[in-house]
């Protein structure tokens, strides 16, 4: 068993990462860490769980464990990262402070970053395409909900040389913003739909643009610390009442014609033995994957303006990010990618 411990263990990130962890056979949970919530027990910050284990301190959890989720706000991980790994722990880190060359990083999320040189000792956590160097990795960088579900959504093409860009529309439930997310009120949320980080503001640019450039150049699989071409992309969020989900619609920039039989010969080729990457006949809908570590990918040739278009849908808590790391985890310690994570949702 391996000794696991989450630090920010009372958000969003936290609690899926407990309910994931609990029934997984090879690991031991040994902590899980919360200011807030500090000597009381799971339940006072998980009323669904009935686990009276107490929350520890984030030292305690240090301490204890020999792999550690890292689930905090952005700008921590930066800080306890080095910590952790010069005690010899391994760390999977839920934000975003080593997705991006710290130069990168600084300009998009306006910090400044703590840990420049640990940049190059990150592997990327998105097992479809960089399953080889997970195995070894030391620190993974887990992907941001948006990131994911674009980045599946357009790897064929880009992998194939023909994606150039791509116009992303991506709609989001709320937990994607955290626990404490600011403009997540009910009264401001439900019977609403906006945009917002719009104009090419959001920091999942980069990121988006950065993993589909690499299999650009590289074709698959690729190295998180290998050459890039060039994908330039426009993202528009939109925030959705809704709990979870996270579907995008992306129109794809392309070169070369394609049709609609195509599309499916390349799509079904390219994600043929991904378990957690499904390519639908029907369109992707969010509560398909709802609690699962699936990603529905519907790509569609249409054939009046010979537009080519991508549907992505997936479940941002799960696969957008604790899921996610436990399927990292899985590979980090040579288990079977699948252990513990569900492939199919709850419904209703
Ligand atoms: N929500 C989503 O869909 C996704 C989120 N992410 C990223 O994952 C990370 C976690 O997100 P999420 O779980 O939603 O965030 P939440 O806001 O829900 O939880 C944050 C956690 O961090 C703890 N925390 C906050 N500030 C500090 C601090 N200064 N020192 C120590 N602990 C702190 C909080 O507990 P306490 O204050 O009690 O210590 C809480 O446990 C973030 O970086 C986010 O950007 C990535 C992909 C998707
Ligand atoms: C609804 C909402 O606010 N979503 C967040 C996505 C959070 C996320 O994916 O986290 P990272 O910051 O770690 O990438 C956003 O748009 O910023």
């Amino acid at each position: 068993m391996v000794r696991v411990g989450i630090i920010g263990a009372s958000g969003y990130g936290g609690g899926e990462l407990i309910r994931l962890l609990k029934a997984h056979p090879g690991v031991e949970l040994v902590g899980f860490s919360s200011r807030k919530h500090e000597g009381k027990p799971l339940s006072s910050a998980w009323p669904q769980l009935w686990d009276e284990g107490l929350f520890a301190t984030l030292e305690d959890v240090l301490e204890r464990a020999e792999v550690v989720f890292l689930a905090l706000p952005n700008g921590l991980a930066m800080e306890l990262a080095p910590r952790a790994l010069k005690e010899g722990k391994r760390v999977i880190d839920l934000s975003g402070d080593f997705r991006l060359p710290p130069e990168v990083y600084e300009s998009w999320y306006e910090i400044p970053h703590k840990s420049p040189g640990l940049y190059r000792e990150a592997v990327y956590g998105l097992p479809e395409l960089h399953r080889e160097e997970l195995g070894g990795a030391r620190l993974v960088a887990n992907p941001g909900c948006y990131v994911t579900a674009t980045t599946l959504a357009l790897a064929p093409l880009a992998a194939e040389g023909a994606l150039r860009g791509a116009f992303v529309v991506g709609l989001s439930g709320v937990s994607g913003a955290g626990r404490e997310g600011e403009g997540t009120f009910f009264a401001e949320v439900n019977e609403n739909l906006k945009p917002y980080k719009v104009g090419g503001v959001h920091r999942h640019i980069p990121e988006m643009e950065r993993n589909l450039g690499r299999l650009l150049a590289q074709g698959r699989p690729v190295r998180t610390h290998g050459p890039l071409g060039e994908v330039r992309l426009s993202f528009v969020p939109h925030l959705v009442p809704m709990t979870r989900g996270i579907l995008v619609t992306v129109e794809a920039e392309v070169e070369g014609n394609w049709n609609q039989k195509a599309l499916d010969e390349l799509y079904q080729d390219f994600y043929a033995q991904e378990p957690f990457v499904r390519i639908t006949e029907a369109l992707p809908e969010t509560k398909g994957t709802y609690a699962s570590n699936r990603v529905d990918v519907k790509p569609l040739y249409e054939a009046r303006t010979g537009r080519v278009m991508v549907f992505a849908a997936l479940d941002n808590l799960v696969k957008g990010m604790a899921g996610q790391a436990v399927q990292n985890l899985n590979l980090m310690l040579g288990l079977p990618e699948e252990t513990a994570l569900p492939r199919e949702g709850l419904w209703p």
